[in-house]
């Protein structure tokens, strides 16, 4: 399980050059917001689009959604300026965009002392060294997929099973659960399209994802409500807690609930599940 148990369902991009987009954030049920200073940024407007978020995080009204900034890559010409920049931002995290190697996350961590870093799992490389990755250094806290970048790289084509993206899915999950860090799914890019939102929503929760990246706001309700254990979830889980103790109390190491066993393990799931609940509820109130 993840070290950080703030949740992060719905994590919502948005380039840090639009100053409506930074002002409607403030309002939107999003558990965590990226500020993006990469791909949703052109060129030219890489150095007013860090100035804006800057004054935007520095007004504040954030409340407690996560800011995560994410930079531009180490090949890149911005990537110092960003560094500098987010150093000084007030935010929880930085993003770092196209990590291939563990020696990406030292780099970062040595030019912003005390600050956590998330890291894009988004090329080959990055898949193929996840394991090295996620255990660099303890300044790391999450992993983001980036699918865009995955099927470009891999010649993949989308497909609604996502077949061609499994591998990559489940190795950056594994290598994130490996290393305690909070692991959230890639972007659905047909935002207009709620039933393959919810479907995407559904396999990346069913694979062992925390949450998803979006893109438009219109995708957080579903998202949100994917994510989150349902009453069914919480109904089971209080079961399986109150089963096992009645069982271990009749000094018993197993108990049944609606015809399955249940043991330790599966009432430290059921636990983590109502920990879950209970911090979704302090979230949103
Ligand atoms: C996709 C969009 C370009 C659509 O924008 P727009 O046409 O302005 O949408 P709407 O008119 O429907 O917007 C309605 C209001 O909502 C605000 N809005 C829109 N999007 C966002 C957002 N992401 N965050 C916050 N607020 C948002 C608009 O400002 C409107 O507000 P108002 O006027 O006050 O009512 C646009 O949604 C967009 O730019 N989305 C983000 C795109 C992005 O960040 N892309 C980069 C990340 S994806 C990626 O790179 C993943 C990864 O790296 C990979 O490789 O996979
Ligand atoms: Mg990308």
């Amino acid at each position: 399980m993840p070290r950080d148990a703030h949740p992060y369902r719905s994590v919502l991009y948005l380039p840090a050059s639009k100053e409506r987009a930074l002002a409607k954030a403030r309002t939107l049920a999003a558990d965590a917001i990226i500020f993006d200073l990469e791909d949703a940024v052109a060129p030219d407007a890489k150095d007013a689009a860090r100035a804006t978020l800057k004054a935007a995080l520095d007004e504040g009204g954030f409340g407690a959604r996560r800011r995560i900034v994410r930079i531009n890559a180490s090949d890149t010409p911005w990537h110092a300026d960003d560094l500098a920049a987010a150093a000084e931002m007030q935010c929880d995290a930085v993003l770092l965009p196209k990590v291939g190697a563990p020696q990406d996350i030292l780099d970062a961590a040595a030019a912003l002392p005390g600050r956590a870093i998330w890291a894009m799992i988004e090329t080959a490389a990055g898949v193929l060294n996840a394991a090295a990755i996620a255990g660099a250094h303890p300044a790391l806290e999450g992993f983001v997929l980036g699918t865009n970048d995955l099927a470009k790289e891999l010649g993949a084509r989308p497909h609604p099973d996502r077949l061609p993206m499994m591998t990559a899915l489940q190795t950056a999950l594994l290598a994130a659960r490996m290393g305690g860090l909070v692991v959230v799914d890639g972007v659905y890019n047909a935002f207009k399209d709620d039933d393959g939102l919810r479907r995407e929503c559904e396999q990346g929760r069913d694979l062992g994802f925390d949450g998803k990246t979006l893109i438009h706001p219109a995708q957080l309700d579903i998202t949100n409500a994917v994510f989150a254990p349902s009453a069914d979830d919480i109904s089971l889980a209080e079961r399986q807690i109150a089963a096992f103790d009645e069982a271990t109390a009749a000094g018993q190491g197993v108990a049944v609930v609606d015809g399955r066993i249940v043991e330790n393990l599966h009432v430290e799931q059921a636990r983590a599940t109502l920990a879950k609940a209970r911090a979704i509820e302090a979230l949103v109130g």
